[in-house]
Order: structure tokens, then C-alpha cells, then sequence
């Protein structure tokens, strides 16, 4: 089963692909890329995810495994030995599912609700909220982390995978509204663990160039300002 042929359809911006990417790399599993354009959706995708339409997409063999997290457990299990991505104690397991349910739900709509401001007044609300939240991070980091350098532990595991797959569209947002939001200042350790995020081997080759990034998100934060007639 893991001697089968991996294919990820997925997109060079999209954060919830790179966490797939980044779980192959850790597992030094080599993949095919399929290239999908963001804003169309190709026969194989619909195919490959009737449900929700979306990418990334793990095709492994002749199965198909969708949405991301569970994306990168199926890999961590699929590709058993060495070091798993999740804690081996089971009550930090739940807790890192937390956080990760957390970054889904609360943390990315807050950064992308920046982006969706309509004025002045609701960006800079937007900003707060998600100076607030990046507060609750930086907390659960150091209880996380128990005084090593990753959320996991010694090394990169499942809850950094899933926040720091946004650290290219964090750095874009802060370009774009000239903010910090990671900061040495106001989120030391968070804004450390960024820096070895980013440095990791299996996540520079797959985190997207600011300015290539900046470039994609003005094109689609226009689309938010001015949707397309239906
Ligand atoms: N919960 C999904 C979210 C995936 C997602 O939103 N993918 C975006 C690309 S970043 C997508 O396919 N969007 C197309 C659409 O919404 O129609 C996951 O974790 O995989």
C-alpha cells in the first residue's frame, strides 16, 4: 500500500495544499503534482472530490483522500515508521486537534476577513481580532511546545503544519496593510518558531516567494472587493 503511486492535486498558493506537501516531505515520500487552477475546476477534481469541490487532493493508488488534516494523519499513518507528526501522548494528541480545529475555524477567516474589509474601520477591527487571536497562539505554543522549539516538540509535527502552511498569506497580509502580526515584540516565541518553520528542509522548498504570493492575493482580494456579476 505505501509502495503505491501518490499524486497531490492541489495549487502553488493554496495553504491547505502546502500542508499536504510538507507532510510528504517529512515522510520523504515522493509525489506527483497535479496542477490545478485556482478559480476553475478540472474534470479530475470534480471526479476526485464530488463532495466539497476542493483541493488539495491525496490520489493514492486508486484511493482518493480529501481535506487536509485528515490528509496529513492518512500520511502519517500510511508512512508509519520514524517519528509520527502527532504527540504520542494521547491528551496532547486532543490538544494539538484543538488548536489545529482552531486555526481552521477562527484564525484563517480572521486573516482573510482583513483582506474582505469594506473601510478603514473594519480593517483595522479586523487587525485587532487578529492580533487577539495571534495572543491565544502564543500561548498555546509555550504550553504546547513544553520549552522546544516546535509546537510538536524537537520537530516539525502535525499543529505546525497546520498553522504555519498561512505564514506565506500572514507575511502578505502584513505587505499589504503595512502591519506586523508575528512580531518579536509582540509574539516572541511565535515569531521564533516562524523563522524554523520556514527554515525547515521540508517546508522552504513548498512556502510560496512573498512577492509572487502578494502578486497571486491582489488579483483575488480585487474579486472580494468587486464579486462578479452573477
Ligand atoms: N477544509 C479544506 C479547505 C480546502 C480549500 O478551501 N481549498 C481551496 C483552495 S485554498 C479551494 O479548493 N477552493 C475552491 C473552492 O472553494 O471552490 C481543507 O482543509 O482541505
Amino acid at each position: 500500500m505505501a509502495g503505491d503511486a501518490v499524486k497531490l492535486l492541489g495549487a502553488w498558493p493554496s495553504p491547505f495544499v502546502m500542508r499536504a506537501q510538507i507532510a510528504l516531505n517529512l515522510k520523504s515520500v515522493g509525489y506527483e503534482f497535479l496542477e490545478e487552477t485556482l478559480g476553475t475546476k478540472s474534470q479530475l477534481l470534480l471526479q476526485s472530490n464530488p463532495v466539497h469541490k476542493k483541493i488539495p487532493v491525496l490520489i493514492h493508488g486508486d484511493k482518493l483522500v480529501c481535506e487536509s488534516l485528515i490528509i496529513v494523519q492518512y500520511i502519517d499513518e500510511v508512512w508509519s515508521s520514524g517519528p509520527g507528526m502527532l504527540p504520542s501522548d494521547l491528551y496532547d494528541r486532543a490538544t494539538a486537534r484543538f488548536w489545529a480545529a482552531y486555526i481552521d475555524d477562527k484564525w484563517f477567516p480572521s486573516l482573510i476577513g482583513i483582506a474582505k474589509a469594506q473601510d478603514d474601520g473594519a480593517k483595522k477591527a479586523a487587525i485587532e481580532q487578529v492580533s487577539e487571536i495571534l495572543a491565544v497562539l502564543e500561548d498555546a505554543f509555550t504550553k504546547c511546545s513544553k520549552g522546544k522549539t516546535f509546537f510538536g516538540g524537537d520537530r516539525v509535527g502535525y499543529l505546525d503544519i497546520a498553522f504555519g502552511c498561512f505564514l506565506g498569506w500572514l507575511r502578505v497580509t502584513e505587505k499589504m496593510n503595512g502591519v506586523e502580526l508575528i512580531s518579536r515584540s509582540k509574539t516572541p516565541q511565535l515569531a521564533q518558531w516562524a523563522e524554523r518553520f520556514c527554515a525547515d528542509p521540508a517546508v522552504k522548498d513548498v512556502m510560496p516567494e512573498t512577492d509572487k504570493l502578494a502578486e497571486f492575493a491582489k488579483v483575488l482580494f480585487a474579486k472580494f472587493k468587486n464579486p462578479p456579476s452573477q
